[in-house]
């Protein structure tokens, strides 16, 4: 009989030596790493569900995650598959194994202890290890992306933190909004969406040209034009998380800068009327507080006085500045109704990089409310009437909600719905055209006027602008 100790040495000069003469490594990935879970562990799995195909005759588990849309699979216990990168074959093997009961523990653990055991020839080692790895949590993550639905944050919690110290707080996010079912353009979708679809592709663009990856996007326009909601269909036509900004929420620069850390790439930043969220006006002028000046907005890195409010500088700082790279593939989004409010600063090129006016209903967004809420097409309704509507809906000056909201309310009888859309558009028409007579009448017209030909001609610059900028852009 041998004596436990004597074998126990024996087994590990066998092991030993068996590695010694192996031709191949392994390396063990565990679910915990002492009593944390280990992110590697939860990629490998991921990666692994989308590598599994099932005529491969492996045993495959299904899951699939609370708020998720899709099956994922995956590896079944002490199964093993074989996978290849870079033209060298490894092989992962998935160990289960029973823990011990546990007679006391502060956390307890779970009962079965698993594990990833990678197996790669020694001489592959080298070759591909780290960048195997870097891929596989990389692969994950665009799975884990599309398998979710998008993210919502928010930082409305009056800068407190979470538990885990995270700033932002998330909700799933489910908004059904697309670029099929957004009302605008078709001609001005497209280049949108060409825009973001250059974006995404544009990696090797932007580390050639020095620019930070990073896009900005400005919506203007009156309330119920769909800017919200074209926020939305960019998130779900990317697979994006929004950021939602309150800024009324952010005490000071640094803090924004905090926030803007906590972001993770590929993530839409979006702050809401901008124009009524910070005072865009407080950037050159000198402030006194508790006796002390303070001067805002003279370059990067600057706190705002005391620190206790958010600069134009700071903002601007948050966007364009150094920090604003510290993650990549970041857009950023600004709505506002007002876009004369604005200060030059954020309207110059460079800054926002395409600047889009939501408007009101034009004959091409009607069609496509009419697609969406009746699911009739140009040919279902009557030639006349379609007629009609194409001459009125300009003058009407209904906005996409206006519309909507009147093709929801008579949905169940769809040709009622059309001819009660007329009535309205026509009414609606018909009283812009009084309503300035009207206007004229009580003398305000000339002062409307003004204001409406200041707001064109901002628009107009704006416009301008931007095509130049695609221009540059897209050369
Ligand atoms: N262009 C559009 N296409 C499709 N639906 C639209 C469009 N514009 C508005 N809607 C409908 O009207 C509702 C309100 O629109 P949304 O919230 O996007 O407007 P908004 O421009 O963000 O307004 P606000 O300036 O008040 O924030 C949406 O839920 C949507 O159903
Ligand atoms: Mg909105």
């Amino acid at each position: 009989i041998i004596p436990p100790e004597l074998r126990f040495a024996f087994l590990k000069l066998f092991n030993r030596t068996f590695h010694l003469f192996s031709p191949h490594c392994y390396f063990d990935i565990t679910e915990l790493d002492g009593v944390n879970t280990n992110e590697l562990y939860n990629a490998v799995q991921l990666y692994l569900s989308s590598s599994v195909s099932i005529a491969a005759g492996n045993r495959l588990t299904l899951t699939r995650a609370v708020n998720s849309s899709s099956v994922t699979f995956g590896l079944s216990n002490n199964d093993s598959i074989v996978d290849t990168f870079n033209d060298v074959t490894v092989l992962w093997e998935h160990v289960v194994t029973q823990r011990q009961t546990q007679t006391f523990a502060w956390r307890p653990l779970p009962e079965e202890k698993r594990g990833f055991t990678l197996r790669i020839k020694k001489r592959d080692k080298v070759l591909i290890l780290n960048s195997y790895l870097d891929y596989i949590v990389e692969k994950a993550d665009e799975i884990r992306r599309k398998n979710q639905d998008r993210l919502l944050y928010t930082n409305a919690r009056g800068g407190s933190l979470d538990s885990r110290g995270h700033p932002w707080e998330s909700v799933p996010f489910k908004h059904p909004s697309t670029f099929e079912t957004l009302a605008m353009d078709p001609r001005k979708k497209e280049r949108i969406m060409d825009d973001l679809k250059d974006f995404v592709e544009g990696q090797m663009f932007y580390q050639k040209t020095g620019r930070a990856w990073k896009r900005g996007y400005l919506l203007y326009g009156p309330p119920g034009t769909g800017k919200s909601s074209m926020i939305a269909a960019m998130a779900n036509y990317l697979g994006y998380d929004i950021y939602d900004l309150e800024l009324t929420e952010v005490h000071s620069n640094s803090e924004l800068r905090k926030l803007l850390m906590k972001t993770s790439s590929k993530s839409i930043i979006v702050i809401e009327d901008i124009d009524c969220s910070i005072n865009l006006t407080n950037r050159a002028t000198p402030k006194h507080r508790g006796g002390q000046e303070t001067r805002s907005g003279s370059g990067l890195g600057e706190e705002s006085g005391n620190g206790n409010t958010i600069t134009l500088s700071g903002l601007l700082n948050f966007t364009d500045g150094l920090w604003s790279c510290c993650g990549s593939e970041r857009i950023f989004v600004f709505t506002t109704n007002h876009i004369e409010k604005l200060d030059p600063a954020l309207l110059r090129s460079g800054r926002m990089d395409m600047h889009v006016c939501m408007s009101y209903c034009d004959f091409s967004s009607l069609k496509i409310l009419l697609k969406n809420y009746l699911g009739y097409e140009e040919e279902d309704v009557d030639e006349d009437v379609l007629k009609e509507m194409e001459r009125v809906v300009e003058k009407a000056e209904m906005t996409p909600a206006d519309v909507s909201e009147s093709l929801i309310k008579n949905r169940r009888d769809k040709e009622k719905a059309v001819r009660e859309l007329l009535v309205e558009l026509k009414s609606r028409g018909e009283m812009n055209v009084k309503g300035g007579k009207l206007r004229g009448q009580s003398g305000n017209l000339r002062e409307l006027e003004i204001v409406e030909e200041e707001e064109k001609r901002a628009i107009d610059n704006v416009e301008d602008e931007t095509e130049l900028e695609d221009n540059v852009c897209k050369d």
